[in-house]
């Protein structure tokens, strides 16, 4: 498997306005998307963009503010009530094979690819299995970024 970019870090909150305020007024972000609802994934979703460098996109941060109590991030914030760092994601050239490269060395990788926030297939692999860190795995957008 060829590891590509460190797309994005998920960090998930109680309160993405408050989030998107402080990105905004403390951390001096210029460039935050509109907010909106995914509810396969049970998420209110936006992206600071974070600069890049000689033109390329930068990492974003993926804010992350659950719409129930019982999905993931939901469950993962009644452990963790502040929010803060929930998963990484990498691109990767090809999902499937990333897929059964992660099965290959044992990693429990969750469900099928399936399209993430970003309109391009995910999967995640297990924390567990990857030294305490949730991870997704995201196929490179075909147009770049
Ligand atoms: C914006 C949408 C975008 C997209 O999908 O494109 C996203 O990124 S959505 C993000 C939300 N979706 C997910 O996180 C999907 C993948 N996550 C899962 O399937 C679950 O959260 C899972 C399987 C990792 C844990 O679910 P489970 O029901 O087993 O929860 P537990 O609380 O019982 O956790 C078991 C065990 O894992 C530890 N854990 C849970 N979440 C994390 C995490 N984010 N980072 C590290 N470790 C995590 C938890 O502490 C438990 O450990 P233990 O030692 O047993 O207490
Ligand atoms: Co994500």
């Amino acid at each position: 498997m060829k590891l590509g970019r460190l797309n994005h870090v998920g960090v998930a909150t109680p309160d993405i306005d408050a989030s998107i305020a402080f990105y905004r007024d403390v951390m001096g972000a210029n460039d935050i998307t509109e907010p909106f609802v995914l509810e396969s994934q049970q998420v209110r979703v936006c992206f600071v963009n974070t600069p890049g460098e000689n033109g390329t996109a930068g990492t974003q941060i993926e804010l992350i503010q659950p719409t129930s109590p019982d999905s993931a991030v939901g469950k993962w914030l009644a452990a963790n009530p502040l929010g803060g760092q929930h998963h990484l994601c990498y691109e990767v050239p090809d999902i499937h094979e990333a897929k059964a490269w992660f099965e290959s060395q044992g990693k429990r990788v969750l469900g099928e690819p399936r399209i993430g926030a970003h309109g391009t297939l995910i999967f995640f692999v297990h924390p567990k299995d990857m030294g305490g860190q949730l991870t997704e795995i995201m196929e490179t957008p075909k147009g770049g970024h």
